[in-house]
């Protein structure tokens, strides 16, 4: 076979050789870069079906079921109507990604720009006790899953107009809903969220968070929540939810959230690995960010007592190299946190409540003790991922907040929250800071 290889190449010119190569490469990179938009959605689903339809194809003709073979030939002859048809959203997007690209500012720096304005606006929101809800768009499209498409916008993202957005007037319509960022733009706003699949173990999560919860559930997008209520901020990917951040973490969390997809495959592994070991849990000390007492895990459904008292705060657990990984998801000057799942495979309600871990797994992964199990989890499936628990931490140190009390929901032995929030203003980025 090396032999033909090489005689391939001697009998041709050395430049033809080249720009065969250049072609191979290219049309491997399209076909690469086509994958990484389908992955984690619908269309990637469909893919498969028709890939399986054409193995069958193959198989009948191998085996002579000529009755068979005409219907798949019949079916098969229309393949490039088909795909049209049925990824047309998908191509419609790509297509935009490709002509709306700035190709001589760095995707990076326009990202940290987008980052900035909706830090500044939640932060803004927060003060002012308006609620909201701001969800980036990553691979899987989100309109796929949305009970209500809103309106459409299609506007540069500033600080402004999402505080707009969400002005709770009766004449401002759009203030019900989500805001949905698109390819780095405002591209609708009044968005209605599915409501999650799996139960909320705590309560006192109304139906904003759910649904922040519920789309992050079926699409690898990463939402920012502000409360109404108690004027907090969090953020949800993947089902997850950790709350009660200040500017500067959020902005740190989802920068990290984007981050190189090889440093978010690493930290995906990481995480799952770790499911078997011990995690040193966010409240419990300042190995992961909280900056007072300990946590401790309330008994899933009952309130939260009134004053927790003061936990003695335990030695860190050794702080592996994921436990700083998470750390740097809410601190600030710290390496950025990968985000957890790059693709978000689509599955049902069943599935997920079947592979969520029990409520006494989640009691041990919120902080039952420095030896803490985290609950096994396949961090590339979020629908694997365990349900919120609900820590509460001391609020000793909230001496400026507009927080009544201080909580951090905390994922299943997944990622850390934070319990330094110092007032949501705080750690509001400069417009002009990179
Ligand atoms: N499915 C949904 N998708 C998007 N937004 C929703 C959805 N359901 C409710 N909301 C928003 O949440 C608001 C109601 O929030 P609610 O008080 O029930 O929730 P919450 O989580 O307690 O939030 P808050 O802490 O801000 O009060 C609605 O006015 C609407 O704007």
């Amino acid at each position: 076979m090396v032999e033909g290889f090489l005689r391939l190449f001697s009998v041709r010119p050395a430049t033809q050789v080249i720009r065969d190569f250049f072609d191979i490469f290219i049309v491997a990179y399209v076909v690469y870069r086509a994958l990484l938009v389908l992955r984690g959605t619908r269309a990637m689903q469909m893919g498969l079906g028709l890939g399986i339809v054409f193995l069958i194809y193959l198989g009948a003709k191998i085996f002579g079921l000529t009755t068979l073979l005409n219907l798949l030939s019949w079916l098969l002859s229309s393949i490039i109507l088909i795909v049209v048809v049925v990824f047309q959203n998908d191509i419609r997007r790509a297509l935009i990604r490709v002509g709306g690209s700035n190709w001589f500012t760095s995707g990076r720096e326009q990202q940290s720009r987008v980052i900035d304005e909706v830090v500044a606006a939640a932060t803004e929101l927060a003060r002012h006790r308006m609620g909201a809800i701001i969800a980036f768009e990553q691979d899987a499209n989100v309109l796929e899953f949305v009970k209500s498409e809103g309106i459409h916008i299609d506007s540069v993202v500033t600080r402004e107009l999402l505080v707009s957005l969400f002005v709770p007037e009766s004449v401002n319509k759009l203030h019900d809903g989500a805001v949905l960022i698109r390819d780095l733009k405002i591209a609708r706003a009044g968005v209605f969220f599915p409501m999650p699949e799996t139960k909320i173990l705590d309560a006192s999560l109304g139906s904003r968070h759910r649904a922040a919860l519920g789309i992050t559930e079926e699409t690898d997008a990463v939402v920012v929540v502000v409360s109404e209520e108690r004027g907090t901020i969090s953020f949800c990917f993947s089902g997850n939810i950790v709350s009660n951040l200040d500017g500067q973490s959020l902005r740190h969390a989802l920068l990290g959230l984007f981050g190189r997809s090889s440093r978010r495959r690493r930290f995906a592994k990481k995480v799952a690995q770790v499911g078997r070991a011990s995690l040193p849990t966010p409240a419990r000390g300042p190995a992961v960010g909280a900056t007072q007492g300990a946590g401790q895990a309330h008994e899933p459904g009952k309130p939260a007592a009134a004053k927790p008292a003061p936990i003695e705060a335990k030695p860190a657990a050794p702080v592996s190299k994921t436990s700083s990984m998470i750390k740097a998801a809410v601190e600030p000057d710290a390496r950025p946190m990968a985000r957890m799942s790059t693709s978000t495979p689509m599955r049902s309600g069943a599935e997920a409540r079947a592979a969520t871990g029990s409520s006494a797994d989640l009691r041990a992964a919120a902080g039952a003790g420095a030896g803490g199990t985290a609950a096994p989890q396949d961090a590339d499936r979020p629908s694997e991922r365990g349900r919120p628990a609900m820590v509460d931490v001391p609020a000793a140190a909230a001496t400026d907040s507009p927080v009544p009390s201080q909580r951090t929901f905390v994922p299943t032995g997944q990622v850390a929250a934070t319990a330094a929030s110092k007032g949501s203003a705080e750690g509001m980025p400069p417009r002009d800071e990179p």
